[in-house]
């Protein structure tokens, strides 16, 4: 069977799905969140600015060498920088703009020596290859070493930029091993058909990983969201409520103690009300990384609502559980919290119940801890106490 391939009719359609593709990621990006704008933008420019440049590629003998080699090549280099910014905006990376831009004098410098002063195909191909697979290399080394180098999607951006950086090194190696290799832009051989065959399908496969790559960033961060309170980034009373009924049961199960300290922080509505609701939100994000350092690292921090806080502490029995909120308590009363220049004593009530045979639901266990977290407000506050079935009745401070 005789196999043909048209190399200019196959970067025409390379440009067309690829803008059809960039026009799609355009209209999606408009419904995904605002942070990753910036990510697309550049990657829907780099959609627009390979094309263009595989089209003036394609009309060779028809436009002015400038055209078809200097400006198609500052076009296609171009575009593998704009990706490889793109990426790196993604993972919230540094771009490396002196390292870009380098690459692309490079490119630039070398389409315009080659093309324009010596005319060498050979040489050509093979300084330009080595750049853009240098620049194609960074774009798949930035997903793969990126701090969310995880799951299965990254492989499709990631493959199509490997394969991408392997085919542009493997011309250039080529052309290296046999400079006669290409006499021709439009010469069909294997090393051809695979930069201009392969190379301009490769964006549509890494526009669709970008894509998902985004898809499922975003489904994370609902995820997320749906179980940290976005002030203080603590659980939210759902995500606790769920974590201290699985707690429950691993106690049960390993026999253990499990004690939970509900913390309210006291008068709180006076702040907000002279310092302003800023200055509010500023004392619930300090009152909880306070509380943090006291606690030990299996410990679980929870938002209740409001200015009312959780700890679900595992395999801790009651006096234990006293101990670490009077430490808590104190850590307020010793030292006032920073509110925009305005120091503030703050003091906390808290309540402290352990988990008894007869609780069968953790929000038995809550109540029993609210209710004397409540006992603490109606004692004078700034104070701990604990709930009667847990071994303790009141540790008093002061
Ligand atoms: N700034 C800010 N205020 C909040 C937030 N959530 C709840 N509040 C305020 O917290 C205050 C809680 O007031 P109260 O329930 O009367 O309790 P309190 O003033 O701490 O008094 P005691 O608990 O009895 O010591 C209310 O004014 C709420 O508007 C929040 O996310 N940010």
């Amino acid at each position: 069977m005789q196999w043909s391939f048209d190399i200019r009719s196959g970067l025409l359609v390379g440009a067309l799905l690829t803008v059809l593709i960039g026009l799609l990621l355009a209209v999606v990006a408009r419904a995904m969140s605002p942070a990753f704008r910036p990510a697309m933008n550049w990657w829907v420019a780099a959609t627009l600015l390979q094309p263009t440049g595989l089209v003036l590629l394609s009309q060779r003998d028809q436009l002015p060498a400038w055209v078809t080699i200097v400006l198609a090549n500052a076009f296609v280099a171009g575009a593998f920088a704009a990706y490889a910014v793109a990426l790196r905006r993604f993972h919230r990376l540094r771009v490396p703009v002196l390292g870009l831009g380098a690459a692309l004098a490079l490119a630039l410098a070398a389409s315009v020596w080659f093309g324009l002063v010596v005319d060498d195909l050979t040489w050509r191909l093979i300084t330009i290859s080595a750049v853009l697979a240098g620049m194609l290399g960074y774009s798949a080394w930035t997903i793969y070493r990126g701090p969310e180098s995880r799951g299965l999607v990254r492989h499709v951006a990631g493959g199509a930029f490997v394969a991408a950086t392997a085919i542009m090194a493997y011309r250039a190696m080529a052309l290296l091993w046999d400079p006669g290799l290409i006499t021709g832009i439009f010469q069909l051989n294997h090393v051809q058909l695979l930069s201009y065959g392969v190379g301009s399908v490769l964006p549509v496969v890494a526009t669709v990983g970008f894509l998902l790559l985004c898809t499922d960033r975003s489904q994370r961060e609902l995820a997320r969201a749906a179980r940290v309170d976005y002030l203080t980034d603590v659980y939210n009373r759902r995500a606790i409520e769920e974590l201290g009924t699985r707690a429950i049961a691993g106690a049960r199960r390993h026999g253990v103690s499990l004690a939970v300290q509900v913390v309210d922080i006291d008068h709180f509505k006076r702040i907000n009300d002279e310092l302003g609701h800023a200055a509010g939100d500023l004392a619930l994000v300090q009152a909880v990384a306070r509380i943090r350092e006291c606690l030990r690292a299996e410990d679980v921090m929870g938002r209740l609502g409001g200015e009312e806080f959780i700890v679900l502490m595992p395999d801790t029995d009651g006096a234990s559980a006293v101990a670490a909120a009077e430490r808590i308590r104190q850590a307020f009363s010793d030292r006032p919290l920073d509110l925009q220049g305005e120091r503030r004593k703050v003091t906390l009530s808290i309540g402290v119940a352990v988990l008894a045979p007869a609780d069968r639901l953790f929000s038995q266990l809550l109540l029993r801890g609210d209710r004397a977290m409540y006992a603490a407000k109606h004692a004078g506050r700034d104070l701990v106490m604990a709930d009667a079935m847990s071994g303790w009745d009141t540790t008093a401070a002061d």
